[in-house]
């Protein structure tokens, strides 16, 4: 804790001298908690695959508990294996992983279609220069999340939509924070961060009202309503199946679960509105890769010209600089993979771990070490293209995983794939991104330096950009 300590700014730093010390697994014990820390690729394929099954459970954290009604089981990500798990995660899975030209997948690409389409038609039209703040990206991406699972369009303006946008955001940047207090659960008696973690709980609380009361609303009847009249399996939204499932099968699934089940993959609206402003604020710090973006854009429309103009997910396969984009802010972001606990007594490579021990995953130094990437520092999304005569294509290291992998892997990639590209590939087209002034691209740099954190500062704090209309597309 103290060799961390030195590195409050970065604590991967520390991480890594900790590697640099004593090698690829090295045992610690923070505060109460007994922990290794595992730095290369070879080891972390141990942890998540070959020994998945062992190294499945997730740390015991008061805070976590904080968020899901006191009870981290009730959270998707944070809870312990079982079978509850088994059953939710493959339902998310058939929600947020829609396969390729499946209703769904042609639903989710309809729906952030139409929220981009609708956000710049309501910019465009002025040709003037605008400020383009994180709350504006978290609430399109709160729209194509609401749209795309609920149903749901909360009306322009709405304020609960907007104070759930909020609050999201709120705790999703706590769930990516890190305290002493998590592992000496005793310095609770001083009282610490105690205003803070009420807060916390409370905005929780709130957004558990919201998604009850806002997203799901009157769905249930109307589920049960339709399986009593067709009794087809036919589900419009993934609301409607996990409502079927709970209607079919009630004792596998509580009602609480399925509300906090929901209530996350919303959640994940904050995931990818913080993704995508970081991808924002690199492009606007590049110009040169700015430019190349727009030149691949306004390339594919002309060879696969679309209604209206907009670039779509058809374009993907035409346009690997912009896919390749995304991959090269994961990397800068270098998020690392939430901890694992193993279940029972066992071995990592020679070491002995005993049952309970937390692993800490040093992604920093897989994605940010010039042992593996030339120049790391720099935001170049070429590295991730190879060429085959005349055609392009992505192609990623064996040692980059953002997303993890697994049975605990992210369920979320497809969606932070699909809404990020579509997104920055239209905003290049239509706009010119930069900074602000001089004050703001100097914080960009400094909220955007790799820190081991996908949450952004919140949007009150975080960077602006301007967007100028391009004269011509
Ligand atoms: C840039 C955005 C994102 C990144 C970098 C990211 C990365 C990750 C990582 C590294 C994990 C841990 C995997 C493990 O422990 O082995 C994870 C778990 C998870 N992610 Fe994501 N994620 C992102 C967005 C999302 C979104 C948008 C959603 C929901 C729609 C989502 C849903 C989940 C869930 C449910 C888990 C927990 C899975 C489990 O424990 O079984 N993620 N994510």
């Amino acid at each position: 804790m103290y060799l961390l300590s030195k590195y409050k700014d970065n604590p991967w730093m520390g991480f890594n001298e900790i590697r640099r010390k004593h090698g690829d697994v090295v045992g610690l014990q923070l505060g109460q908690q007994k922990a290794v820390l595992v730095s290369s690729a070879e080891v972390m394929r141990e942890v998540l695959l070959l020994k998945g099954d062992i190294f499945c459970d997730r740390p015991a954290f008061h805070r976590y508990a904080l968020i899901f009604g006191r009870d981290r089981h009730n959270s998707l990500a944070l809870c312990d294996w079982s079978e509850v798990q088994k059953v939710r995660r493959s339902m998310a899975q058939s929600g947020v992983i829609p396969k390729y030209g499946s209703k769904g997948y042609r639903n989710l690409s309809k729906c952030i279609e139409s929220e981009i389409k609708l956000m710049i038609e309501e910019t465009i039209g002025t040709k003037k220069m605008f400020v383009l703040a994180k709350q504006d990206v978290l609430i399109l991406c709160a729209n194509i999340f609401m749209k795309y699972l609920c149903s749901k369009k909360p009306p322009n303006g709405c304020t609960k939509f907007l104070d759930s946008v909020q609050k999201y955001d709120y705790i999703f940047h706590d769930i990516n924070q890190c305290y002493a207090i998590d592992f000496i659960p005793n310095l609770s008696v001083f009282g610490l961060h105690k205003s803070y973690f009420d807060s916390v709980e409370e905005s929780a609380i709130s957004l558990r009202d919201y998604v009850e009361k806002e997203a799901v609303g009157n769905r249930l009847e109307a589920t049960v309503a339709r399986l009593e009249t067709d009794g087809k399996d036919e589900y419009e939204d993934f609301l409607e199946l996990m409502l079927e499932h709970y209607v079919r099968n009630p004792s596998s699934m509580s009602w609480t679960v399925c509300m906090y089940e929901i209530g996350d993959l919303i959640g994940g609206q904050s995931a990818v509105g913080n993704l995508l402003m970081r991808l924002i604020g690199f492009v606007a710090m590049n110009p040169s890769v700015q430019k190349e973006l727009y030149i691949e854009a306004k390339n594919a429309l002309k060879t696969r010209p679309s209604d209206d103009d907009i670039i779509t997910l058809d374009h993907r396969p035409v346009m690997p600089l912009t896919e390749a984009s995304i991959l090269e802010t994961l990397r800068h972001t270098s998020s690392p993979i939430v901890p694992h606990v193993n279940r029972v007594d066992t071995k990592l490579q020679e070491y002995d771990i005993s049952k309970g021990t937390m692993v800490l995953f040093n992604t920093y130094y897989l994605n940010m070490s010039p042992e593996f990437w030339c120049e790391p520092q720099r935001f170049n999304p070429s590295r991730f293209i190879s060429s085959s005569g005349s055609v392009s294509h992505i192609s990623k290291p064996d040692h980059f995983f953002p997303f993890s992998s697994g049975r605990r892997a992210c369920l979320g990639y497809k969606m932070v794939q699909t809404i990020a590209f579509t997104a920055i590939a239209n905003l290049v087209l239509n706009y010119d991104i930069s900074a602000l002034n001089d004050e703001q691209l100097y914080e960009m740099g400094r909220q955007l330096a790799p820190k081991g954190c996908l949450a952004l500062d919140l949007s009150d704090k975080c960077f602006k950009v301007s967007l100028s209309p391009r004269s011509e597309k």
